[in-house]
């Protein structure tokens, strides 16, 4: 590969806030900040307006628009109390932890998944069997072969080693925090469930080379090694205090001979491809975004807050390259998956469609968005799920499920 992910950067700068569809107004990104003759003194002396309340202003705005009357709902619930998901160690001696959480109610969403998907395709596989035997012994056989034949693809399984419960719709208990087992490994780890979709999405299947590109904290990175299938784990994120945070993690939870495997690194991702092109089998781009409910929610590293204009406007450039460096990254037939807390199509599908397009006439790389609609029908108990996307699944904030917002799409290198 001739070109890294720095090298395409002048390409995909005219994908900045002067093109099309990014600029000052644009739904989903804000107004650019105007030149004025009284700045200063309109600076000094403007009241100062809380991020949370600029981020809700801008989503008010945008996602009115976009989600219609289905925004006031996702509004409060992006202002109510989030829900999550206990991420069972099986690092940890945690025998009784299943039991536990079982007696208080919770079950696990994924294994529950599992065996929803392991009875329909029983279910088709019995139907085609069926169609079969009709369409030898009786007349008319042909059109019941057709009619077999229409039936709906069975899901993909669901990886059964990775256990994450949640109380059920409607339920807000919370859980009581993790404890340490006799080895000091904490028993699981709290998360928004809907941050799992992304690496159910990703399969990874044993012996596979994982590369997770923005790693930190590193909730997604804690899920992969769950699936005990990382053949080799490089975790990567550009901030070193973030990346500290990964290392807490992975001391708390991961037991030393499995994380002196993990590669820890704090590259700016979107070098990476030079560093180390086509080499796995399975990356996992979780991109900075938004991140609406924490916008909305809480003052601290806020992106809407004022000095953090142009950063924030210049977000789908960099998750753009972040995704084209972690196309370039996969071995031809590997799989990405790209994932945002964001509710903003500029930020999920434009991204998607830019980075197939860029793929393609920049560097001859075929890519296709894997249809992941059957991860609407297996979670559909635990999560509310948008029938909008065109590309890639979104969970959506829901009072009685309140997960998300999470947008994650598998693109597949040819
Ligand atoms: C949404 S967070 C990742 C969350 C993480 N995957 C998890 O599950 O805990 C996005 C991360 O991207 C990192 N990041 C931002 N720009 C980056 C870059 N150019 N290269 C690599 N990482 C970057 C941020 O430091 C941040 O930790």
């Amino acid at each position: 590969m001739a070109a890294g992910g720095r090298s395409v950067l002048p390409v995909l700068l005219r994908w900045g806030p002067g093109a099309p569809g990014l600029g000052p107004g644009t739904p989903g990104l804000g107004a650019a900040p105007r030149r004025h003759r009284h700045k200063e003194k309109w600076a000094a002396t403007a009241p100062r307006i809380p991020a949370t309340r600029l981020a809700l202003h801008h989503f008010d705005t945008n996602y009115s628009l976009q989600l219609r009357e289905r925004w006031p709902a996702m509004r409060a619930s992006l202002l109510c109390e989030q829900k999550y998901g206990a991420l069972v160690n099986n690092f940890a001696c945690a025998d009784h932890v299943a039991q536990e959480l079982e007696l208080h109610n919770a079950t696990d969403f994924v294994s529950e998944a599992a065996k929803k998907a392991q009875s329909l395709l029983q279910g088709s596989a019995a139907e085609a069997e069926k169609g079969e035997s009709t369409s030898q012994d009786g007349p008319g056989g042909g059109r019941t072969v057709t009619q077999a034949g229409t039936s709906p693809l069975p899901p993909a399984p669901v990886s059964s080693n990775i256990k994450c419960y949640t109380f059920p719709r409607g339920d807000i208990t919370r859980f009581r925090p993790a404890w340490p087992d006799t080895l000091g490994l904490l028993s699981y780890y709290l998360m928004d469930a809907a941050s799992l979709l992304p690496v159910l999405a990703l399969n990874v299947q044993p012996d596979d080379f994982v590369l997770d590109l923005c790693a930190a904290p590193g909730g997604k990175t804690l899920a992969l090694l769950q699936t005990g299938a990382c053949g080799h784990l490089a975790a990567n994120d550009v901030s070193t205090s973030r990346t500290k945070r990964l290392y807490q993690i992975l001391n708390s939870y991961v037991p030393k001979n499995v994380r002196e495997t993990v590669r820890v690194t704090s590259y700016d991702g979107r070098d990476w491809a030079e560093l180390e092109g086509g080499t796995f089998h399975k990356v996992l781009v979780d991109v900075p975004c938004t991140t609406d409910r924490h916008s909305v929610m809480e003052t601290d590293n806020n992106i809407f807050h004022r000095r953090r204009t142009k950063e924030r406007q210049m977000l789908p450039m960099l998750q753009l390259q972040l995704l084209m460096a972690g196309i370039l990254a996969t071995k031809p037939g590997g799989d990405v998956v790209y994932s945002t807390c964001s509710l903003s199509p500029l930020q999920n599908e434009y991204v998607i469609e830019r980075a197939i397009e860029i793929a393609e006439t920049q560097f001859n790389i075929m890519t296709h968005a894997e249809d992941l609609s059957h991860f609407r029908m297996l979670f559909q108990d635990t999560f509310s799920f948008s029938s909008d996307c065109r590309l890639g699944e979104l969970v959506l904030p829901h009072l009685t499920a309140n997960f998300g917002p999470m947008y994650f799409c598998k693109l597949r290198r040819a």
